[in-house]
């Protein structure tokens, strides 16, 4: 184990680089939270911290998102080695991969058209698609929370726990229940180049949650923001320390 930083002190040790493998959150995480989903920006910087860091852990860096693989792709390019999106839905393996989808139904069609017209009626809101589901998003209309959670978990009530309503940060997302994070986290670390290695896994929100407990129970770390790194900006400082002078 090595600490984590020279220049910091913080409450936690990881697996030195040639032992780690490394599971990292995307929003919230390696990039700051931003107004719309689109908006996020991919610090200068943090690409090379994570091609360094990717080096020093034979290539075992996954990003374990909540977005779907395609949006990881589109900010992060072939940086990580592996990608699970929609929460561990959607998993790639390897650059260039298959990408493998569990077998959960999709969201109807009929929740869609109802969402559309829902968010039309709060200015502000915003709803995003993903392949097997939807999020609403209320950040820049707070007062519409409620209501759109209310109608969430309407949708979800009669389908006896088949899609649930996941909560996020100022958003809800509806989607199909059985697979998590954690899921995403067991299924990386079965293949190389993550088999053999101790997970850590690093994340901001309660999907979170369930990476760093799988992370834990597979001999490794999980670590969370604001708890362990008191925003994006130190965790990325800290994975540039672990990588100073490397590559
Ligand atoms: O698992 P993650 O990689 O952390 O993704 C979680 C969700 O992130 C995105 O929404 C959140 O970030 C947006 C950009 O900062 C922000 O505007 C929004 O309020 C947040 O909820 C993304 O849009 C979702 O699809 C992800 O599930």
């Amino acid at each position: 184990m090595i600490s984590s930083s020279s220049s910091q002190d913080f409450r936690f040790q990881v697996p030195s680089l040639d032992q780690a493998a490394f599971l990292l959150d995307f929003d919230g995480t390696l990039v700051d939270i931003a107004p719309t989903p689109d908006s996020v920006v991919v610090p200068e910087g943090l690409p090379e911290t994570l091609r360094r860091l990717r080096a020093a852990c034979g290539d075992a860096l996954a990003i374990v998102s909540g977005r779907s693989i395609d949006q990881i792709d589109h900010f992060l390019g072939d940086i990580p080695f592996a990608v699970a999106g929609e929460h561990g839905i959607a998993v790639r393996h390897r650059p260039g991969g298959p990408v493998e989808r569990a077998a959960l139904p999709q969201v109807p069609q009929s929740w869609f058209a109802e969402a559309r017209e829902l968010v039309a009626g709060w200015p502000g809101a915003r709803l995003e698609h993903k392949p097997g589901g939807f999020v609403l998003h209320y950040r820049a209309v707070p007062e519409a929370g409620a209501a759109l959670r209310q109608a969430a978990e309407s949708w979800v009530k009669g389908t006896n726990g088949t899609f649930e309503v996941q909560t996020a940060k100022m958003a809800w997302e509806i989607r199909a229940a059985g697979v998590d994070k954690g899921y995403a986290v067991s299924m990386l670390m079965k293949s190389a180049p993550f088999t053999g290695r101790k997970p850590v896994f690093v994340g901001d929100d309660v999907t979170d949650e369930d990476g760093m407990a799988a992370a834990k129970r597979l001999g490794g770390v999980g670590l969370r923001i604001p708890t362990d790194f008191p925003n994006p900006t130190a965790f990325r400082a800290w994975l540039a320390s672990l990588v100073e002078g490397k590559g």
